[in-house]
């Protein structure tokens, strides 16, 4: 199909060869489980009992679901189609230097870099800076805008929550992440017929302060608890959040920043995620004493990803500020 990028006939070769020698598979062992799940309208009627649920979950899990959150399903399924859209042009206008007229490599599609079966990255993907949703033209453009406006609400709204517990000034979060901080990321899974084999999107934590994430329903999501790999069975009415690495740092390690991943399926999937971020310059302190992690700024903490990524093939993330 002209919309699919070229990843069977890119990673022919390293499938037939890796599957031939050895047998492994990355899902044939992982449970199915519900993740928490958060009815946020009791923080009208239980507040303490509900604040407590949500910081419970961040720490013991640093991941929970959560229903009646603010995002309407008009929005969401709005979305949906305009990544559908987005992804189903041709691939080479996805290709593009100035696709949709964001910057240069916003899309990315597999991993040009694999050399085994392990680094095959089986999606698509449109990474989306809030700075340049004004870029974008039409109907794709106000669906990003309704979904990210109703995000933005719910990430501070959450991040403060969760501040509060801690006792961190109420105004951080206003301060450091201020409306076009944030990132979009729109993620496509094409049909995969080595499925389980593999990854749609590697093992990885998230660099946000927390991550709101919507899955459609086929499935693939897991992630670490533990250690051993859970699936997440989808539910078409919540979104899942998680701890990102900031808030790792910011909580002293309280609240986690779980490793997830993205197994392919036989079936085409999509989600989003909504990257609650500061501006490059807001620093992460811990918040208690003893500090387990050095202070560092937002844009600190990306280049030194990049540099690990470009280095070491991955990124190694907060370990790498440990004092
Ligand atoms: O597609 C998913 O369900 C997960 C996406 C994800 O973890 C990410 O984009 O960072
Ligand atoms: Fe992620």
């Amino acid at each position: 199909m002209a919309y699919e990028p070229p990843l069977e006939e890119t990673y022919k070769n390293l499938i037939h060869i890796s599957l031939g020698e050895s047998k492994d598979n990355h899902t044939s062992t992982v449970e199915e489980w519900d993740l928490p799940l958060i009815d946020l309208s009791e923080l009208d009627f239980d507040r303490g009992k509900c604040i407590k649920e949500i910081a419970e979950a961040a720490r013991e899990w640093g991941f929970f679901q959560v229903v009646n959150h603010g995002v309407s399903k008009e929005v969401l399924r709005s979305l949906q189609c305009e990544q559908m859209k987005v992804f189903h042009l041709p691939f080479e206008r996805k290709i593009e230097e100035n696709f949709l007229k964001l910057t240069a490599n916003s899309y990315r599609w597999g991993n040009l870099n694999a050399t085994s079966l392990r680094q095959i990255l089986w999606s698509e993907a449109l990474h989306i800076s809030l700075m340049d949703i004004s870029k974008l033209d039409g109907s794709l453009r106000s669906n990003v805008e309704a979904f990210t406006t109703a995000a933005a609400d719910l990430a501070q709204s959450l991040a403060e929550i969760l501040a509060q517990t801690l006792g961190i000034e109420s105004g951080y979060f206003r301060e450091n992440c201020l409306p076009n901080t944030s990132y979009l990321r729109m993620n496509r899974y094409p049909p995969c017929s080595f499925a389980s084999n593999v990854f749609g999107l590697m093992p990885h934590t998230d660099s946000s302060f927390l991550t709101i994430l919507y899955q459609d329903q086929v499935g693939g999501f897991q992630l670490m608890k533990d250690g051993k790999w859970l699936g997440v069975k989808p539910n078409p009415e919540a979104l899942i959040i998680n701890i990102g690495d900031l808030f790792q740092a910011l909580s002293n390690g309280v609240f986690k920043s779980i490793k997830h991943k993205v197994v392919s399926t036989p079936q085409e999937r999509l989600s989003v995620a909504y990257f609650y971020c500061p501006s490059d310059e807001a620093v992460i302190q811990s918040c208690t004493k003893p500090a387990l992690y050095k202070k560092f700024s937002f844009a600190e903490y990306k280049r030194q990803t990049q540099i690990d990524v470009q280095e070491t093939g991955g990124k190694v993330g907060l370990p790498r500020f440990l004092l």
